[in-house]
């Protein structure tokens, strides 16, 4: 297999943009396009003052290195296909909306899309990546596709290398990954394309770290390894609502807990609940397979990690509406924080959503403030939660600020739904100062001070601690 000298991403989101800019700025000899259907996504990966299109701290220092050196990124997404030795696909797989496994499968849709569209132009072979996250044996459709629908003298290998960055750290997951993982065929083919493959990451990332394993296997394996990180985020969960019944303290017990080697502290940090565009999907991808294999208990076993997650939510809604007694109709709630989690901009399956829509089934006014979320996207969310509820009386009920001090006058109680840092340092004496009396806080991220702010006057309900009223 000769080297790989051009790259084509097809795909230019929160996995293909990052993933493939730090690949162009980690090897300089090799030209990096990466492409979508999407005008506005490119123009702003292209923009002049790097407004990019998705927030992650340290990329845009990585696409000043890059860009117009070897990094592109276009539109013209049948020439960046025609000129790659090697293609990402790196679209999006949602879950399906409609049809078979709808709420449960991943829609294959843009997967098929893109496989259809580098069988239809190629004029060469190629080796084609699965990046995106995709059920077990979709390498196998792909290569059906290809082999279909392409000129006899084009060969295609297909290889798994999933993305396991997290938002938020992407920067710093890429460049120092736990590991990567490229699956293939065991062929000689397979084999050559993998070694190709493996050589790219290798040009910064040890090769110890470099794993590689069948194409089944990688692609179970990112579904596997979400579905146990969701896991012990929803058992962390499910022990903190027994912590608030009986006294005990989440972080104390998951300190405990994770103190055993064995068990490690990582994502043990009970929450109001997991979000993000991941962990729910691919869970639910993962039911739909067990489903599928004739494995109903394995179905139910995951599909809890799901359950408990909701339960989490709607429980934490449910507490701010027993605490303010009984009701919140007209009352102002204060919610900081509304992307899934901090240092993103990214909303999907935030845990903001779900609280501010129970909190619109309770009649209440809503002041909203993240400092990453763009405003148009926290409306677009709330009326896709809300479809009941107008836009402009969406609009009357939920106001957006831009800092947490102004979100905060007048209310009756402040939610912390994201772990942004900002939210600790605020002034919280300025805060209490303006609130309606008494001023309740519920903290769902373990972030702050509760015992400062108890000693300022605040009614403090932490996640998971017993009541401290
Ligand atoms: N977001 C994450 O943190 C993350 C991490 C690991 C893996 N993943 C997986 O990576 C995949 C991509 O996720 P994402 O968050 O980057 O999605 P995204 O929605 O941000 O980006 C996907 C992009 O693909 C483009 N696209 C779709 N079909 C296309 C086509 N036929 N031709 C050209 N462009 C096309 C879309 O316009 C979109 O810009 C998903 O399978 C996801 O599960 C995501
Ligand atoms: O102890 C924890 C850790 C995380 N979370 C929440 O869990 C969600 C997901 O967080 P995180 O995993 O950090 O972010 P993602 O960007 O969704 O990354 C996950 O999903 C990606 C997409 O597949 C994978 O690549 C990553 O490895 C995997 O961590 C967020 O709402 C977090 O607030 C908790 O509540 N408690």
């Amino acid at each position: 297999m000769p080297a790989v000298n051009k790259i084509c991403c097809i795909g230019a989101g929160y996995v293909g943009g990052p993933t493939c800019a730090v690949i162009a700025l980690k090897c300089p000899h090799i030209q990096v396009t990466i492409v979508d259907i999407n005008q506005t996504r490119i123009d702003a990966w292209n923009s002049e003052d790097y407004k990019l299109p998705i927030y992650e701290p340290g990329l845009e220092g990585v696409v000043r290195e890059a860009r117009g050196r070897n990094l592109f990124f276009s539109t013209d997404v049948d020439k960046g296909i025609q000129e790659a030795d090697l293609i990402f696909v790196s679209v999006n797989t949602p879950t399906k909306k409609s049809g078979v496994g709808a709420g449960f499968a991943a829609d294959l849709n843009y997967v098929e899309l893109a496989t259809r569209r580098i069988a239809a132009v190629s004029h060469s072979s190629k080796i084609v990546v699965e990046k995106s996250t995709v059920p077990c044996r979709t390498a196998e459709s792909m290569r059906t596709i290809l082999e279909a629908n392409s000129p006899a003298e084009c060969r295609f290998d297909i290889l798994s290398n999933p993305e396991f960055l997290a938002e938020g750290t992407a920067i710093n997951d890429l460049f120092a990954p736990d590991r990567v993982l490229v699956g293939s065929l065991e062929t000689p083919e397979g084999k050559a394309a993998c070694d190709a493959l493996t050589e790219i990451y290798a040009n910064w990332v040890p090769r110890e770290r470099i794993l590689t394993v069948g194409l089944w296997s990688s692609e179970l394996s990112k579904l596997a390894a979400n579905a146990m990180l969701a896991q012990r985020i929803s058992s962390i969960n499910a022990l903190s609502a027994i912590c608030e019944a009986t006294g005990a303290c989440i972080d104390e017990v998951a300190y405990a807990v994770g103190k055993d080697s064995r068990v490690g502290p990582s994502f043990l940090r009970a929450s109001v609940g997991f979000g993000g565009s991941c962990f729910q999907k691919d869970i639910l991808n993962l039911v739909y397979l067990s489903e599928c294999l004739h494995l109903p208990e394995v179905a139910n076993y995951w599909r809890q990690v799901v359950l408990m997650n909701e339960y989490q939510k709607t429980r934490f809604s449910k507490k701010v509406v027993d605490t303010l007694f009984n009701t919140i109709t007209g009352k102002n709630i204060a919610v900081l924080g509304f992307a899934f989690k901090a240092d993103t901009g990214d909303t999907r399956e935030s845990a903001a959503i779900s609280l501010v829509r129970d909190f619109q089934a309770e009649n209440a006014n809503v002041n909203i403030y993240d400092p990453q979320v763009v405003h148009e996207q926290i409306w677009s969310d709330l009326s896709e939660a809300c479809p009941t509820i107008p836009l402009t009386t969406l609009q009357k009920r939920v106001k957006i600020f831009s800092s947490a001090l102004e979100a905060c006058k007048n209310a009756e109680a402040v939610v912390i739904a994201t772990e942004w840092r900002e939210f600790r340092d605020i002034d919280w004496n300025v805060v209490y100062l303006n609130m309606k009396k008494p001023a309740f806080v519920f903290d769902g991220r373990i972030l702050l001070d509760a015992d400062k702010l108890r000693n300022i006057g605040f009614k403090v309900t932490v996640i998971g601690r017993g009541e401290k009223l």
